[in-house]
């Protein structure tokens, strides 16, 4: 009763035969039209609510965060996880616990031995050394980028780094490249619609296998970790687990060995395609903006003139930088429906009444180019984050990493390394879109995350790195 209003569903498929399963990213914007900006939808036989615009978006999941902070169990992927990582875990005890360890380790780390940022600019080191090899020719920058952000989130997990030409690192970047087409793709939706099919030889017991693989990997990690660690001593976050693990012993919380498998699996994955995929999309717009691309390049040399390394701090002193990177991520719009939510309880929204265990996707798509938000909703111009005095500013609809107690536990560490990589990069090089690559095309291929469609880009050198 009182449920937000929707398309009629038909039997089984609900009302997924009217949308473009390729890309729906344009049925829903036209839904939000007809019905508003809570609308629901049926994902085969399950009802979705669907929120639209910030001040929706807001209110569910900052007002009432924790009405809508749970996470939907029965889709396949909740099957391949298990439920024992942190981002598909539903609301409770042990999905509280994992979070706020992963973010205060996440944070220890920074400030360890070795900082985050030293990490990160030492695997920037080896990308620029890796793009010095391309200079005057072309190249396609997407196992490059994967590698290197696998890498930055293996520094913290696994306290090392793999070679470009590892064996181990091509088969991790391989399999989650793979695993992501696959829960993108329409197996996903029909796993999804049709549970009967889920033990049929279909092509989504693939996505199973790879995460088998991915998780005998991680094991294996895990066990060497057990073998050669001094207990209090943490060299890397799966140390800090260990440890924690025989701090608590029995004591009934959520911590435990089997856990800890997927929770890296977890993290490793977020952050290697999110990153990875936004760099993509930044270098996409950049050479086909050259403007925007000199006027960043002006500015770094200016703040960056005898200095050997961006560090993170020089941000403040680099306003259009910084609203040049928003606005990538803005336009890139990496995970475009959110992960998908769930409500805990009944609650109401906006007037309506959403039961508990309700399906609910915020589509942060319709806050990154909603009219009124931005000054320039659909075109990309950095104009967007900056004031009329021309400093940094940011609205308050930029979500990109989400709201609530389930945003992105990552945001931080993807910042920084959003900023050094591209500070980094246009300061040594320049980057041009080919001659014969003809017209570009921003439109992403569409999924739980996004990416831009492959392309090559060419390779000038500005600067040579002392
Ligand atoms: C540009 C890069 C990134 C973007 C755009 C991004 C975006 C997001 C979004 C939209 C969510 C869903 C939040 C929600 O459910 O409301 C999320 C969740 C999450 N992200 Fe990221 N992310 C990025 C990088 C990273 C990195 C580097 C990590 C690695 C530590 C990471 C780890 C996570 C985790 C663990 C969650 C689940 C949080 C939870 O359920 O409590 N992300 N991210």
């Amino acid at each position: 009763k009182n449920f937000p209003p929707g398309p009629h569903p038909i039997p089984l498929f609900g009302n997924l035969l009217n949308l473009n399963i390729a890309n729906p990213l344009k049925d829903f914007e036209k839904l939000a039209e007809h019905y508003g900006k809570v609308y629901s939808l049926y994902w085969g036989s399950r009802p979705a609510v669907f929120l639209n615009g910030f001040e929706v978006i807001k209110e569910a999941l900052v007002t009432k965060a924790v009405d809508f902070a749970g996470r939907p169990q029965d889709f396949m992927v909740n099957h391949i996880a298990e439920n024992k990582g942190v981002v598909l875990a539903d609301y409770g005890p042990g999905w509280k616990e994992h979070r706020r360890f992963a973010l205060m380790t996440l944070r220890n780390f920074g400030l360890g031995k070795q900082s985050m940022e030293e990490r990160i600019l030492g695997e920037i080191s080896r990308v620029v050394a890796c793009l010095e090899k391309s200079i005057g020719g072309t190249m396609n920058p997407q196992t490059l980028f994967h590698n290197a952000a696998s890498n930055v989130i293996s520094l913290v997990l696994f306290g090392t780094r793999l070679d470009y030409n590892d064996e181990v690192l091509t088969r991790y970047v391989q399999l989650f490249t793979e695993t992501s087409k696959l829960i993108n793709g329409p197996w996903n939706l029909i796993y999804d619609t049709l549970p009967v099919l889920k033990n049929f030889p279909l092509p989504f017991k693939k996505a199973f296998a790879n995460v088998e693989k991915i998780k005998n990997m991680t094991l294996n990690v895990i066990n060497e970790h057990k073998r050669t660690r001094v207990p209090g001593e943490p060299r890397d976050f799966i140390d800090c687990y260990l440890d924690e693990l025989d701090k608590r012993g029995n004591d009934g919380s959520s911590f435990d060995e089997a856990r800890l498998i997927m929770y890296i699996v977890d993290l490793h994955f977020a952050g290697t395609d999110t990153t990875s995929n936004t760099l993509l999309t930044a270098f996409l717009y950049l050479m086909n903006h050259p403007d925007v691309q000199e006027r960043c390049q002006r500015e770094i040399d200016d703040v960056l003139e005898g200095k050997d390394h961006a560090s993170f701090e020089d941000r403040h002193n680099m306003p259009y930088t910084q609203a040049a990177i928003h606005e990538v991520q803005r336009v890139a719009n990496t995970v475009p429906l959110s992960v998908f939510h769930c409500t805990t309880k009944d609650t109401q929204l906006m007037g309506y009444n959403i039961p508990k265990g309700t399906l609910v996707i915020p589509n942060l798509t319709s806050v990154l180019n909603e009219e009124g938000q931005w000054k320039f909703p659909r075109e990309f111009n950095p104009d967007n984050f900056l004031n009329d005095q021309g400093q940094f500013e940011k609205p308050e609809a930029f979500i990109p990493f989400s709201i609530g107690p389930r945003v992105c536990l990552g945001e931080g560490l993807a910042r920084m390394e959003l900023l050094l990589v591209l500070v980094t990069l246009l300061r040594h090089f320049q980057f041009v879109w080919p001659e014969d690559a003809g017209e570009p095309d921003y439109t992403p291929l569409f999924g739980v995350t996004q990416t831009p469609k492959p392309y090559r880009m060419h390779i000038r050198l500005r600067e040579p790195v002392k």
